[in-house]
C-alpha cells in the first residue's frame, strides 16, 4: 500500500511539473500540502512560505474552505487576487476551477484547485474581466438607487422652496437637455444630480461623475475622453475608455465645472456641440450620447465676465438652471435633517438619543455654512461626545455654541451670561480633547492651562475621556 502511495505522489509531483497552470492542494483544515512552481511564480512566492499554512494567510479571498464545507466544485470562475498577493500587478483576474476531493467513504478529505495561465484562457478572462468590472459598477449603482437616497421621491425636505426646485428637478428628468446645478457647498447637487438620472429614460444606462477640479488638468483630458493603448508614454495596455464614454446612454455629472481649465472647457464645448469625443491617440472621433449635469458652487456669470470660464460653454451648460437652496433659508427642514441623521445613527448603533430642547433652538438660529453636509457631521461629532441619551448644547462644536446664538440659552441676566461662558468653555475642552485623541496631558499643553486644572474643569462640566466615532 505505502509503495503504491509513493508511487502515485512522484506521479502526481510530475503532473504538477509538467502542466502550465498553477496547481495549488489544501486539507480538511485549509491548510496547504502541495502548490506547485507555477503557482508560487505567480504568487510571487516560494513553497516554503506557503505549503503547511493556512490557504488565507496566502490568498485572503480564497474559497476553498468554502469549496469543502459545500461538498461541491467550481468550474472557470473568475477569481479576483487581493492588491499585493500576486507579483503581477496587471493580472489580477484569472480563471480558477476548484473542487473537494471524497475519500471512498465519500468524506471530504481535501480541496485543490487549478489556475489558469495559458494564453488563449487569459484572453478569455480578459474580457470577462471587463464584464466583471462593468456587472461591479452596475451592482454598486443599484444599491445606490434601491437605497432610495438618490430619488425625488426619498429626498428628504418639505419647505416651500426646496419643493420648488424638486419640481424643476422632476421636470428635468423628462428631457436630455443640460443642467446646471448652482450652489454653496453642501446643498445637495450631487443628490440632486443622481436623482434627475434616476428618474429618467436613461437610468437603465451609468451616471458617471468626476470632480473637475480634484483631477490635475494633464490628467483631465484622458480621464475624461480615454486614449488608445500606446498614445503617449505611460499610457495603460489595453487604453482607457474615459468618463464620456462609459457615460454611453447615460448621464455625466461634471462637478466643480468652474474648475476645469481653459483648454478643456474648449474641448467639452466641441463634444457638446458635436457629439462626439476624440480619445487621445484615436483616428476618429466617436460618438456619444450623453446627457450632461454640472455643479458647481461658484459665480459663473462673474468667471464668465472676468474671462475666466467661456461664454459659449456657460450658455451651452446652462439651459435648465437650478439654484440650489442654502440651509439657512429652509429653516423648516433643519430639524427634518437633524433627526433623519440622528435615527440612522440610532438604527446603527441599536440608541434612542435625542436632542434637548436647546439643540434643537441652536440649530435653528444657526447659519449652516456648510450646509446639509455640516448638519450631518455635527449630528456625528455631537453623538460621538454626549454622555447621556440626549444630545445638549456643551456637546456641539464651539463655533455653534458663540454669542450669536443667545437664544439657545435659558435662564436671564448674569445666569444666563455665566451659562453661556460655561457651555463654550466646555465645548472648547471637549474640541480639543477629540483633536488630541482624548489625551489629557496634549489637551492641557494645547489648551494652556495645567493638567490638574484640566481635569477640575472635565468634573465640573461631567466631560468623560471618549472613544471617537
Ligand atoms: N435631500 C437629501 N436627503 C438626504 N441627504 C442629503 C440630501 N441632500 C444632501 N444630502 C447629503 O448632504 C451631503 C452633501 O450633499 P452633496 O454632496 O450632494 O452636496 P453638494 O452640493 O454636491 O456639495 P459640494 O458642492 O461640496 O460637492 C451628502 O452627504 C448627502 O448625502
Amino acid at each position: 500500500m505505502d509503495n503504491n502511495l509513493d508511487r502515485y505522489k512522484y506521479i502526481f509531483d510530475e503532473i504538477l511539473t509538467m502542466t502550465d497552470d498553477g496547481f495549488i492542494v489544501v486539507d480538511r483544515e485549509g491548510v496547504v500540502t502541495d502548490i506547485n512552481d507555477q503557482y508560487c511564480d505567480f504568487l510571487g512566492t516560494s513553497k516554503e512560505n506557503v505549503i503547511g499554512k493556512n490557504i488565507k494567510e496566502t490568498i485572503s479571498n480564497s474559497k476553498m474552505i468554502d469549496i469543502m464545507q459545500n461538498a461541491c466544485r467550481e468550474e472557470g470562475a473568475i477569481h479576483k487576487f487581493v492588491d499585493g498577493e500576486t507579483k503581477e500587478v496587471d493580472n489580477r483576474f484569472l480563471l480558477v476551477s476548484r473542487s473537494c476531493v471524497f475519500n471512498e467513504k465519500q468524506e471530504v478529505i481535501a480541496s485543490v484547485a487549478q489556475v489558469k495561465f495559458r494564453l488563449q484562457t487569459l484572453d478569455c478572462a480578459q474580457k470577462l474581466m471587463k464584464e466583471y468590472a462593468e456587472l461591479e459598477f452596475y451592482k454598486e449603482e443599484y444599491n445606490k438607487i434601491s437605497t432610495n437616497q438618490y430619488t425625488f421621491d426619498g429626498m428628504i425636505g418639505s419647505s416651500k422652496k426646496f419643493l420648488g426646485i424638486k419640481k424643476m428637478g422632476m421636470r428635468a428628468a423628462k428631457n436630455s437637455f443640460p443642467v446646471l446645478l448652482t450652489g454653496e457647498t453642501g446643498t445637495g447637487k450631487e443628490v440632486f444630480a443622481r436623482a434627475i438620472h434616476n428618474g429618467s429614460d436613461r437610468r437603465s444606462k451609468p451616471m458617471v461623475s468626476i470632480n473637475c477640479g480634484a483631477i490635475p488638468s494633464e490628467l483631465l483630458e484622458s480621464e475624461l475622453f480615454g486614449y488608445e493603448e500606446g498614445s503617449f508614454t505611460g499610457a495603460k495596455k489595453g487604453g482607457k475608455i474615459g468618463k464620456f464614454l462609459q457615460a454611453d446612454g447615460g448621464t455625466i455629472f461634471l462637478d466643480e465645472i468652474g474648475d476645469m481649465p481653459p483648454d478643456m472647457q474648449v474641448k467639452l464645448l466641441r463634444v457638446l456641440q458635436e457629439k462626439e469625443v476624440d480619445k487621445i491617440g484615436g483616428a476618429e472621433p466617436v460618438s456619444v450620447d450623453i446627457r450632461v449635469i454640472a455643479a458647481t458652487r461658484q459665480n459663473l456669470v462673474k468667471m464668465v465676465r472676468e474671462g475666466k470660464f467661456r461664454e459659449d460653454l456657460y450658455y451651452r451648460l446652462n439651459v435648465i438652471n437650478i439654484e440650489m437652496i442654502p440651509l439657512r433659508e429652509r429653516r423648516e427642514d433643519i430639524l427634518i435633517f437633524a433627526n433623519y441623521f440622528l435615527n440612522k445613527i440610532n438604527i446603527e448603533y441599536k440608541t434612542t438619543t435625542t436632542l434637548s430642547k436647546e439643540v434643537k433652538r441652536c440649530f435653528q438660529g444657526y447659519s449652516w455654512p456648510g450646509n446639509i453636509r455640516e448638519l450631518d457631521n455635527v449630528i456625528r461629532s455631537s453623538y460621538a461626545s454626549c454622555d447621556e441619551f440626549i444630545i445638549q448644547l456643551t456637546d456641539l462644536p464651539a463655533k455653534m455654541v458663540s454669542s450669536h446664538n443667545v437664544n439657545s440659552f435659558s435662564g436671564s441676566g448674569e445666569k444666563m451670561l455665566k451659562n453661556m461662558v460655561d457651555s463654550y468653555e466646555c465645548s472648547i475642552i471637549k474640541e480639543v480633547l477629540k483633536k488630541c485623541n482624548w489625551n489629557c496631558q496634549l489637551t492641557a499643553n494645547e489648551l494652556g492651562i495645567h493638567r490638574s486644572l484640566l481635569y477640575k474643569k472635565m468634573d465640573k462640566f461631567g466631560i468623560k475621556v471618549k472613544k471617537t466615532l
